[in-house]
């Protein structure tokens, strides 16, 4: 800290807040800690009394909050990041585009585990659209030595960006919906307008669908057709559970494919599939995701249209943050489900 005319102040940091009252209308701080002092503060510092300032002195190795914020959040933006100024000391990492927010949890608290650093970031896998706040970085002191920005830095080239924006895939999407119910004439198809408005909501469309009795050899014969059709996804409804017409595992495990998982530890979901005919995702969804608001699929969904390849490893890592509340009103994303993974 060093003592300077107001004059001389210019460029240099401020080291405490300076108060401007005026009596029955104002009294707040008209300058922060932390502030750089331009030319154009001069006169108001001048009304307010101050001839002198407190200024710091940078000390060899030492940065400003401000340039330590700006140079972690550039190490840690990846791609489809855009960066704030900064602003008391804090840049926000915004979303470049509408996309998944990929956060690399473990680079992440490696870098917070670093004293006087901090990084916040929404949760890993979540949908934002463009402009989203995502994160926010700052260090706590005013100023911190150099050499703890040089370790987020290598931190963050290491992991190549802590955080960054996946794009969404528009896909094909194929759609068989099962049910001799439905087929029959029974009822009416209601499962098969809630997927389609779930994909085109991620800028997909719907180029076939077929409605199939509960017969394994339909079943499969309709995920070959939509194929054909040109899916690039396919989707099978119903049929997913424990009665004897339930048939659409079988079914998919006949067509050859490699099966992720049938079940997911998710709820509403838990008779959930996920299985590969070769690149082509075979996703079978339990009648939940025809009932409830939110299910499995919201999870998975977004994240096979980023062009992921999702292990059972992936599933199973639901479980914790799998539980829905069910709550009348619902506002996922804004809930813990699905933020544990
Ligand atoms: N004893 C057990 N019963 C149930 C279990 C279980 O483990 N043991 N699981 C429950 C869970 S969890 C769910 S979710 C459902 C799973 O249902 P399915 O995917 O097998 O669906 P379906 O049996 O084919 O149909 C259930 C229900 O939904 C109606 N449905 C189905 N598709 C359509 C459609 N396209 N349009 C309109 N309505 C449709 C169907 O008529 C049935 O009413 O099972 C629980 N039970
Ligand atoms: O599996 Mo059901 O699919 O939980 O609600």
């Amino acid at each position: 800290m060093k003592k300077v005319p107001v004059a001389d102040a210019v460029g240099h940091v401020l080291c405490h807040d300076i108060t401007k009252i005026i009596p029955g209308e104002f009294k707040g701080a008209a300058f922060k800690k932390g502030h750089i002092i331009r030319t154009e503060d001069i006169p108001e510092l001048l009304k307010l009394g101050k001839e002198h300032l407190y200024v710091w002195e940078a000390g060899p190795g030492q940065l400003h909050e401000n340039e330590a914020a700006v140079r972690m959040a550039r190490a840690a933006a990846g791609s489809n990041i855009q960066l704030s100024e900064p602003s008391e000391g804090k840049v926000n990492l915004l979303a470049g585009r509408d996309g998944l927010l990929k956060v690399d949890t473990t680079a992440l608290l490696r870098m917070n585990s670093i004293e006087e650093i901090m990084m916040a970031t929404l949760h890993n896998n979540r949908v934002v659209s463009d402009k989203c706040l995502v994160a926010g970085t700052r260090i706590i002191p005013l100023v911190v030595d150099e050499e703890k920005i040089v370790r987020v830095e290598a931190i963050c080239r290491e992991a190549g960006g802590i955080i960054s924006i996946r794009p969404f895939k528009s896909m094909a999407v194929g759609v068989v919906v099962s049910g001799s119910e439905v087929y029959k004439g029974r009822i009416q198809d209601a499962f098969g307008p809630v997927v389609r408005r779930k994909v085109e909501a991620f800028g997909c469309r719907v180029v076939h669908q077929v409605v199939v009795p509960d017969d394994q050899s339909c079943i499969t014969a309709a995920v070959n057709e939509v194929i054909h059709q040109g899916a690039e996804m396919v989707l099978i409804t119903g049929g997913m559970s424990v009665d004897p017409d339930d048939l659409t595992p079988a079914a998919v495990k006949s067509l050859g494919a490699s099966i992720v998982t049938y079940g997911a530890p998710v709820l509403p979901g838990a008779m959930f599939l996920l299985a590969y005919l070769g690149e082509i995702p075979v996703m079978g969804l339990p009648g939940c995701v025809m009932y409830a608001k939110t299910t499995v699929f919201d999870l998975v969904l977004p994240r096979v249209l980023t062009g992921e390849k999702l292990t059972r490893e992936d599933i199973v890592a639901l479980g914790h943050g799998g539980l829905c509340l069910g709550c009348p009103e619902c506002r996922f994303p804004h809930c813990p489900l699905g933020k544990g993974a």
